[in-house]
């Protein structure tokens, strides 16, 4: 088994709590509370902001035009393709897009978009790849479950939400992330792989959770829109 096999086969508890979450399901049903849709995009839309400076950071940690090559893509990718889920979202929750940019992350938002900065400022690249690796890895196989447990078609309020996550090019990315990481892991010391598997384990632990601050309206006790 390679390292990141590895790494889904030990965090597969977590991937099956993701498919079952309400949310998740929700998306299936094609029915969503629309609090819960709106409370999702503005969390998403600034934790998409701190992906890039990740991504940024994780350029800074590199060496090889291939890798620089590669974060660059990725921060394409977000800044132009990540935002058609959003609409999809905005649609459905008939709301406006810009009306859910620019606020302050939930506690849950937060901690995951911190965790994430912790790796990318205090860890190595191999660290950095481990840490990011959850997100495309769960959206992607989210999509693949919703397609093999209910009946999507175009007229599925959320077709385009799944259809985006089940594609080719985002296989792609995961297999090439693998592929990076499995080759980084291999000149890893123990210690140094005792943290790539937490800060995997970790991150699919956060997309979890993420899902279930977006589904109860997670929010700071103080206030709902405390300035950070
Ligand atoms: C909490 C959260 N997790 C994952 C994604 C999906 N996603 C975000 S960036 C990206 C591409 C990575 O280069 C993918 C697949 C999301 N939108 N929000």
């Amino acid at each position: 088994m390679s390292f990141t096999e590895n790494l889904r086969h030990e965090n597969d508890d977590l991937f099956q709590k993701i498919f079952n979450h309400s949310f998740v399901k929700g998306i299936g049903n094609g029915d969503v509370p629309s609090e819960a849709v709106k409370h999702y995009i503005k969390a998403d839309f600034e934790y998409l902001n701190s992906f890039i400076k990740v991504y940024a950071l994780a350029i800074v940690k590199s060496s090889r035009r291939s890798d620089f090559q590669f974060f660059n893509e990725q921060i394409s990718f977000i800044l132009n393709d990540e935002t058609h889920p959003h609409h999809n979202f905005c649609q459905y929750a008939n709301v406006d897009y810009k009306s859910l940019q620019h606020h302050p992350l939930p506690p849950t938002a937060d901690h995951y978009i911190k965790h994430m900065l912790f790796h990318a400022q205090n860890g190595t690249l191999a660290e950095i790849y481990s840490a990011l690796l959850p997100c495309p890895w769960t959206y992607y196989e989210i999509a693949l479950n919703l397609i093999e447990h209910f009946n999507i078609n175009e007229e599925h309020p959320f077709y385009e939400w799944i259809s985006f996550y089940d594609r080719d090019d985002l296989k792609d990315l995961i297999l090439n992330l693998r592929k990076r990481l499995d080759s980084l892991a291999s000149l890893a010391n123990e210690n140094e792989k005792i943290n790539i598997r937490e800060a995997f384990r970790k991150s699919c632990e956060l997309e979890l959770k993420f899902w279930d601050m977006a589904y109860t309206c997670e929010n700071w006790s103080g206030s709902s829109e405390v300035s950070l």
